[in-house]
């Protein structure tokens, strides 16, 4: 693989200097590598490369260059790195890591048969029921953290669209843990930079010997997959709409998807529903927390259209501020910041480069999302730059994804991001009726706040670290109000 690097062919756009054989390595953090990357473009421009050992990354760190190689080119640009560590995981069971073989159409066209924009209403009640549930949850049980709150729901959603049954319950243990910590190992084992074998290929023949790696390996791999069927075969069929597994189980054929692939394609999405879906909630409560403004802006569109009673998906054309305002949360803090690495299928020539096929392509979102050719004053939380002077939803650039970057690009662009956005908009019109936000106030009468930068690394996802924060009911008789819509 590697002489492919040395071809004459190849001309890789510049960058960062590094050491002799071990190149940029000594050089990346551990944690947060988005902004490192970020500060990089700064001196070497929107396009350039890093080296991890013998291996190239193309660093895509500006709109332009990002729509340009991984949507423009994405015949080109939308395979998936060979992880050494994630061989072991047999990582290729999943989606999200496999290259665009028959499998990855027949599992890509299951998902967007059923999460495309039209075919995802058809779980609106789902999720404007559970949203309601959040709500009463916040209210019954303040003492309860918020990203607790916050995850179970996230959980709770996609488990229910995914494999139907009841809401989990607010209190107790979080049903999603378990499918969660198997994600977490997962995640882990994707991202070369936590692979010492990855930064040193050579190593590959030693590690396959070494027995600790293959036994966890081996372990999550049965765990998982014996985690998937049993969530799979205990699915609960619904009536009047049909779960996705209900779909695929009556659509195998024609999507081209085995049992085993419909089984892990389920419990990707259950993974990949949860943390990323909290995450914005979390970035949400923060933004909010330190632009009081834009909460009471929120909040005055929500009272003049919905009143006394809970805000629906019916009401979505008349609140573009909501709207707005989780374009402003996946933009202000992308939960998964250098989205999942590309990989170059063919060579490919951009801007005089010649980049070779097999080079690992990185869209680094970060950047994109301060990219001031687009954004301008980008760190601030200011849900008005996707509205018109009249506070409407501006339209999108033609052929550009600018209003929700958040999701990645070209074929590998997020296909839950319909379903993602659906769950968001509604949690947040229920919060911001339901609830005024304040920071706790100490014993000395200082507010208690978590900065807008407290974030933590958790493996591709960047999220706020947890705190605490105060809802003030805004709304007389909510408990009602809550049951009345939940019963509808
Ligand atoms: C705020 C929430 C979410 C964010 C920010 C997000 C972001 C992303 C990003 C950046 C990618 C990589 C895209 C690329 O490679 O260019 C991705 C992939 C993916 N996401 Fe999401 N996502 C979210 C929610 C969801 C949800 C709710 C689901 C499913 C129900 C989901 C399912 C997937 C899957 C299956 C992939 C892999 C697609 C492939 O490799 O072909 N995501 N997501």
């Amino acid at each position: 693989v590697h002489d492919v690097y040395r071809k004459r062919t190849s001309r890789l756009p510049p960058g960062p200097t590094g050491l002799p054989l071990l190149g940029n390595i000594l050089q990346l953090p551990s944690q947060f590598l988005w902004y490192k990357l970020h500060a990089w473009s700064k001196q070497y421009g929107p396009i350039y490369t890093i080296w991890m050992m013998g291996t190239p990354i193309v660093i895509l760190d500006g709109i332009k260059v990002a729509a340009d190689v991984l949507d423009r080119m994405s015949g080109a640009t939308s395979d998936r790195p060979y992880i050494i560590k994630g061989e072991f995981f047999r990582i290729e069971n999943v989606i999200a890591n496999m290259n665009r073989t028959l499998d990855w159409r027949g599992q890509r066209r299951s998902i967007h048969a059923n999460l495309n924009i039209r075919a995802t209403t058809r779980f609106n009640h789902v999720q404007a029921y559970d949203a309601a549930y959040l709500t009463l949850g916040l209210l019954q049980h303040p003492e309860k953290p918020f990203d607790e709150h916050v995850h179970r729901f996230a959980g709770s959603v996609i488990f229910r669209c995914a494999y139907g049954g009841e809401v989990f319950p607010l209190l107790g243990m979080d049903p999603s843990r378990y499918i969660e910590k198997l994600h977490k190992q997962l995640l882990h084992s994707m991202a070369p930079q936590n692979s010492i074998v990855d930064m040193l290929p050579f190593l590959k023949p030693l590690i396959q010997r070494v027995k600790w790696l293959r036994r966890e390996a081996d372990e999550w791999y049965e765990s998982t997959d014996q985690e998937g069927n049993r969530l799979y075969d205990g699915a609960v069929p619904t009536e009047g709409w049909n779960t996705i597994v209900q779909d695929l189980n009556a659509n195998m054929k024609k999507y081209g998807v085995t049992k085993h692939g419909a089984v892990w394609t389920t419990m990707t999405l259950y993974m990949a529903g949860q943390e990323t879906t909290s995450t914005a909630l979390r970035a949400l409560a923060l933004g909010i927390l330190h632009n009081p403004d834009v909460m009471r802006a929120a909040q005055a569109q929500l009272d003049a259209v919905c009143g006394q009673r809970a805000p629906a998906f019916e009401d979505r054309e008349k609140l573009p501020y909501i709207d707005a305002l989780v374009k402003e949360i996946v933009r202000w803090k992308p939960g998964v910041p250098m989205g999942l690495l590309h990989a170059a299928s063919e060579d490919f020539d951009y801007q005089g480069y010649v980049i070779p096929k097999g080079t690992n392509l990185i869209d680094n979102i970060w950047g994109q999302t301060r990219d001031t050719s687009v954004y301008q004053n980008p760190e601030e939380f200011d849900p008005t730059r996707f509205l018109d002077g009249s506070g409407n939803l501006l339209p999108v650039t033609p052929d550009t994804r600018l209003d929700l970057l958040g999701f990645g690009h070209g074929r590998r662009i997020c296909p839950g991001k319909d379903f993602a956005v659906n769950g968001i908009f509604i949690a947040c019109a229920y919060l911001l009726w339901a609830f005024r936000l304040e920071w706790p106030i100490d014993p000395q009468g200082k507010a208690v706040m978590c900065g807008v930068d407290e974030m933590e690394d958790h493996s591709f996802v960047a999220t706020p670290r947890p705190f605490a924060f105060v809802l003030k009911p805004r709304q007389e008789g909510l408990e009602e109000s809550l049951r009345a819509a939940m019963k509808e």
